[in-house]
Order: structure tokens, then sequence, then C-alpha cells
């Protein structure tokens, strides 16, 4: 048995779908009780640990970060730990949002992180404990996670598409979407590698193609779903939030296809697929 944590989220309901999980809900492993996590991972004794709960609320984070922290960081350090002491692997995910966005090449898992907001510090900690907790480990960073559950991008763009004749939208971040399904079905193939054999162990990518920006997934939804709402492509500039983010998100997926052989997936096939589930889409 793979526990999981997490129950609600984009990715703990595809998790939920696959056989041999367990999903907690925040009720059962509240990750602000990095105690209470540990404690849970020893009752169940499973096979693996996947970390698919975390704070996501990029702009809030700015005011929360000891709460971010807690929950990105610390949490995951003590589940890392508790699985090395076990002796089972600890799959977790982190984000496009370690990186400062510089330049537009790729971004390699090696290279150095500088977070530009609250949630991507917080991760970035998590990271950083979780190597350090010193077992059989892997920390997937992934991006623009969409999917038919919980809230984002593809679900805001729906709803205010449908009240709006024009919507105003980010046209220099560029990075790929990531349908939950497919980090999902990566996270268990993950896990099983790493039970078979920990030295593969590290920090991957995993992240959908082909490249974008949210004014291209925005075009991308209205034009499959027939919602006539036009998009305006503005600058990040022209779109003040509390939380910076960066212009360059694009990941370098291939040391995981390499090392797992898992293959990037096509987010507009899987953005059909959501919209399909949706109901916005025959
Ligand atoms: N969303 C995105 O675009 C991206 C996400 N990621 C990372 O991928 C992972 C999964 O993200 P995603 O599925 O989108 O996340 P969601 O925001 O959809 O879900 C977050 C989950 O975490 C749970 N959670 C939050 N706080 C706590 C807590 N204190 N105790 C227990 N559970 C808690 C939520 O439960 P509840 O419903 O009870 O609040 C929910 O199940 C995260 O690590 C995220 O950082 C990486 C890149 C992009
Ligand atoms: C609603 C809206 C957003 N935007 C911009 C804001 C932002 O730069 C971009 C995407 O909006 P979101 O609110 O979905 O962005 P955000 O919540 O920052 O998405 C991020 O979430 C975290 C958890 C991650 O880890 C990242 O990979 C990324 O997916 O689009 C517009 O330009 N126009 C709009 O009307
Ligand atoms: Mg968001």
């Amino acid at each position: 048995m793979i526990l999981v944590f997490g129950k609600t989220g984009q990715v703990a309901q595809e998790l939920a779908a696959e056989e041999t999980v367990t999903c907690l809900s925040r009720d059962q492993a509240d990750l602000t009780d990095p105690a209470a996590c540990a404690e849970v991972i020893r009752a169940h004794a499973p096979a693996a640990v996947i970390n698919a709960a975390a704070y996501t609320a990029v702009d809030r984070a700015e005011a929360e970060e000891d709460l971010a922290t807690r929950i990105n960081g610390t949490t995951p350090g003590v589940m890392a730990e508790t699985c090395a002491t076990l002796g089972i692997p600890f799959v977790t995910l982190s984000t496009d949002y370690v990186f400062d966005g510089k330049g537009s090449s790729p971004w390699h898992p090696d290279e150095p992180v500088a977070p530009l907001n609250a949630y991507g510090r917080s991760k970035q900690v998590g990271e950083a404990a979780v190597r350090l907790a010193g077992g059989a480990h892997v920390i997937l960073r992934t991006s623009w996670v969409v999917s038919a559950h919980g809230s984002n991008f593809v679900k805001t763009m729906l709803r205010l598409g449908k009240e709006r004749e024009r919507m105003r939208v980010v046209a220099d971040q560029i990075g790929a979407p990531t349908p939950a399904r497919a980090i999902a079905a990566a996270c268990i193939e993950i896990a099983r590698q790493l039970i078979a054999d920990p030295e593969k162990s590290g920090t991957y990518h995993f992240a959908g193609q082909p490249e974008t920006s949210w004014a291209g997934v925005a075009t991308e939804i209205f034009v499959a779903t027939g919602i006539p709402c036009a998009v305006a492509e503005i600058p990040t500039s022209a779109y003040p939030t509390p939380a910076p983010r960066p212009l360059n998100s694009r990941l370098d997926c291939s040391t995981l296809e390499r090392v797992f052989g898992t293959t990037r997936p096509d987010w507009q096939a899987g953005l059909k697929d959501i919209l399909k589930d949706l109901g916005e889409r025959a």
C-alpha cells in the first residue's frame, strides 16, 4: 500500500483513483502538525509515501509565510525523516516557482534555486529538508497543474470567460500546463521504481509540452469550448499581484525521462479530457 497525504487536492484526487493507494484528508493528517504526520506514517506501515498536500495559495502565502513554510517546508522534512527511518521511499512535489525565472532556457534540476515569492521559498525549505533526511526520495518539480478538480487556471478561465467578452491574460510568463492525472501516474511509477532501486533518488522535473504562455492556455480553452471570449495579451507588469511570478518556468524534464522512462504529457490533449470531464466539450 502507498500512503498519500492529501485527498481533496488536484493531484490527490487523481491519486485516489489508483489502486493500492490510501489517501489522507486534512482531518486524518494535518500538515501543520509534523509529529502527527510522522505518527500516521508509522501507524500505516506503507510500502512508500507520496505527499500531495501543500499550501498552494501563492498570493495569500505572502501574508502567511510562516504557515506556508510549516506545511511545505517543516512537515515534508519530518515525513522524509520518518520514511528514512522506516526504510521506505518518499515522493514529494515541488514547483517551477523555486526558480527566479531569468533567461529563456529550460531549468535543469541541478541549477540553483532563487524563489521570487513566499510560496516558492516555502517549497525550497521543503526540498532541502527532504534531501537532508537522507532516505530514498524523489522531489518532483512540476508546473501549472490543471485538472477537473479543485481550483486552477482552467476553471478560473471557464468561469470568467462566460461572464466577459474579453480577458486580459499575461503573455510573457512561459511554461507548460501539467495535467494532474499525469502527475499522479508519474508519482506512482516513481514510488514503485524507488522501492526496487533507491539509487534513483534525487530531484527531477515533470511538465507538460509544448511550452506556451498563460495567454496561450486561455486561448486554447476558449477555442476548445467555443466560449466567445477574446484574449488580450498583456505583460506581467500590467497584472500586478501580491506575489511576483517567474517569467521563465520552462522545465528540462530529460533526466526523469532517462532514469524513470516517464515522458512529458501533451497538455492540449490533457486539457480536452478535462473539458470533457467538466461537461464543457463533447
Ligand atoms: N497547483 C499548481 O499549479 C502546482 C502545484 N505544485 C505542487 O503540487 C502539489 C499538489 O498540488 P495541487 O494538487 O495543485 O494542490 P491543491 O491546492 O489542489 O490541493 C492542496 C491539498 O493540500 C491539502 N492541504 C493544505 N493544507 C493542508 C494541511 N494543513 N493539512 C493537510 N492537508 C492540507 C488540501 O486539503 P484541503 O482541501 O483540506 O485544504 C488539498 O488536498 C503541491 O505540492 C504543490 O505545491 C507544483 C507546481 C504547480
Ligand atoms: C485570473 C487571471 C490570471 N492571470 C495571470 C496571473 C498569473 O500570472 C497567471 C496564472 O494565474 P494563477 O492564479 O493560476 O497562478 P498561480 O496560482 O500563481 O499558479 C501557480 O500555482 C502554484 C501553486 C505553482 O506551483 C505554479 O506552478 C503555478 O501553477 O495568470 C491573468 O493574466 N489574467 C487573469 O484574468
Ligand atoms: Mg493558484
